[in-house]
């Protein structure tokens, strides 16, 4: 055993680096319990007199940092030292442990006052140790607590600092374990990180499959938000959302959401705005999306075993274009256009702005993504328009990739035409992706179209519908009907022939909602099953009957 062990002791002033000094070398203070001191590992032979000589004691308002990276380079071990009692000591020493707690406090404080109250002990106590607390037992801990920290208890709950306290009591006594099993069960690796198993727990995706949220996941995010949204005004104002995301190791929106989904007059992310972004980053990144939830602790909360359970992972586009049906909710529309056509003011105007709303947002806050719920038939689903850039050279096979096609041309520019008809011939025309063609600024002076035939007739020629006038200079919320037609089709793209207008009113409208209808269907496959059973004997007719199958009439 080396004799010569150089142990520094570092700390805030007062915090007893002194008493621990004499408590690990003398029996003089029986009360003091020296901090971890079985992992500092003294040599046995180290005596009162030879303590000046092997401990250093380091505190802060004495000594520069130089000083203490020199006294640490010198050290073979390094002690430091907080006093339980004092807050500040604990925040400044151990940083990260106070960073991981935190978190588990906010999560455990369902209704967000920061207090944890019986109810919300109870819950993190069965979550994390699979059994309740005895109502003695939770009376107990708060007494000791109040005793010992005055503010860790409020309203009959422990605060923050209650429960900083509490953990920070378990450590003092020994009893590490029982916070790393808190830390462990909320995600923390022994490096006090959140795991990567945690944050990205497995997922199979298979190709040409996409990723939305469930409704497990919608009622826990309806959750946080509510838990958030605490002047109850239905959006989160800038110190709101900031609290949302203070689970978070990062920022994860930056300031384009604004401008991707939809926001109240005072522009705060309304709850359709905050399920839409994260509608947006399941389709486009589940990843991502996983890493979030976990950061919000979605698998404790909704009690769930892992992020993983708020997805759904859609069955193959394939098989519902040959099922001529799908359950799918969110769709992804291209929107094209040459520079200037009208693209972003197009993308702005499905989150309803016109255009004079439009005119305040800056540059940099730009986004190429815009979402937001429309209704297919009476069914609710999520139309994410991205507007990709005009240089057609840059596009690779996933930019192109998408349900539907939005072609935009600007009446008042004669050459904007010619663009939509480049992107068509060279991107879709040998696809089965549906397109349809928006003639924007129809407000302004309609200019002929540089191209040999009008964008009329060349609808006409692709069996494209024809050109859907629209405008952003509107008094009030621009149209949404395009929009509807554009979600229409991609949720029904074997639906060439069809009314366009999915006003739900004409008689085609009628028909086709008639035609789609479930009971329409039942009553075919009865038919079918009776027809079958009743014939499939006869030698003479059951070849006819096998060729009949509902789902293709
Ligand atoms: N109906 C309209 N009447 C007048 N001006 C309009 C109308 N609609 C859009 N604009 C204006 O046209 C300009 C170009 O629109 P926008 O930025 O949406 O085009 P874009 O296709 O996104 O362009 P880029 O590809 O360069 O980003 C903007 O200044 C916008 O305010």
């Amino acid at each position: 055993m080396r004799k010569d062990v150089r142990i520094l002791l570092v700390g805030e002033p007062k915090v007893g680096k002194t008493s621990l000094i004499m408590s690990l070398v003398s029996e003089e203070f029986p009360d003091v319990v020296p901090y971890k001191v079985e992992e500092i590992t003294i040599p046995a032979d180290v005596t009162p007199e030879r303590v000046p000589t092997h401990i250093v004691d380091y505190s802060e308002a004495e000594q520069t940092d130089e000083q203490l990276y020199q006294e640490i380079s010198k050290a073979n071990v390094i002690c430091i030292v907080y006093a339980v009692n004092n807050r500040k000591s604990l925040e400044k020493m151990k940083p990260a442990c106070v960073r991981a707690l935190t978190r588990v406090f906010k999560i455990s404080d369902l209704d967000n006052n920061g207090i944890l109250n019986d109810h919300e002990l109870n819950f993190f106590q069965r979550v994390c140790f699979s059994s309740p607390l005895a109502p003695q037992a939770l009376e107990d801990v708060k007494k000791v607590v109040k005793k010992n920290a005055p503010d860790g208890v409020c309203e009959d709950g422990l605060t923050l600092q209650g429960f900083l306290f509490l953990h920070t009591l378990f450590i003092q006594r020994g009893r590490h374990e029982t916070t790393w099993a808190v830390l462990r069960h909320f995600g923390y690796d022994d490096d006090l990180e959140l795991h990567q198993d945690y944050l990205f727990p497995p997922l199979r995706i298979p190709a040409d499959c996409s990723t939305e949220l469930n409704h497990n996941a919608s009622l826990f995010l309806q959750s946080v938000f509510d838990k958030h949204d605490k002047d109850r005004d239905g959006a989160l104002n800038p110190n709101e959302l900031k609290d949302v995301f203070d689970v978070f190791p990062y920022m994860p929106w930056g300031p384009d959401v604004f401008n991707t989904v939809c926001t109240n007059e005072h522009g705060w992310i309304t709850y359709q705005g905050f399920f839409s972004q994260w509608t947006l980053t399941t389709y486009l990144d589940v990843q991502r999306c996983l890493e979030y939830l976990g950061y919000l602790g979605y698998s404790i909360v909704a009690e769930q075993e892992s992020q993983a359970a708020a997805i759904t992972v859609t069955r193959s586009k394939c098989v519902d274009l040959q099922q001529k049906q799908t359950q799918r909710c969110v769709f992804l529309c291209n929107v094209f256009g040459s520079s200037g056509s009208g693209k972003s003011s197009f993308l702005q105007a499905f989150i309803g702005r016109n255009l004079n709303r439009q005119k305040t947002i800056r540059d940099e806050h730009k986004s190429h993504y815009a979402i937001n719920t429309v209704h297919v038939y009476g069914q609710e689903k999520y139309l994410l328009l991205r507007e990709i850039c005009s240089d057609l050279d840059f596009l690779s096979d996933s930019d192109l990739c998408c349900d539907v096609v939005c072609l935009i041309y600007d009446i008042s520019d004669p050459d904007s035409f010619d663009y939509c008809v480049r992107v068509f011939r060279e991107c879709y025309a040998d696809s089965k992706l549906l397109c349809l063609m928006v003639a924007m600024k129809s407000d302004l002076q309609e200019e002929k179209q540089q191209h040999v035939v009008t964008p009329l007739e060349f609808c006409r020629t692709h069996m494209i519908p024809p050109p859907q006038a629209y405008s952003v200079n509107t008094v009030a919320t621009p149209s949404r009907d395009v929009f509807i037609k554009l979600a229409t089709m991609a949720t029904y793209p074997h639906l060439r022939l069809r009314c366009m207008c999915t006003c739900n009113r004409c008689t085609f409208c009628l028909c086709q909602n008639f035609l789609n209808s479930e009971l329409l269907h039942a009553v075919k496959a009865k038919l079918y099953t009776l027809v079958f059973s009743r014939f499939s004997s006869c030698p003479f007719i059951s070849p006819f009957i096998t060729t009949f199958n509902p789902s293709f009439t």
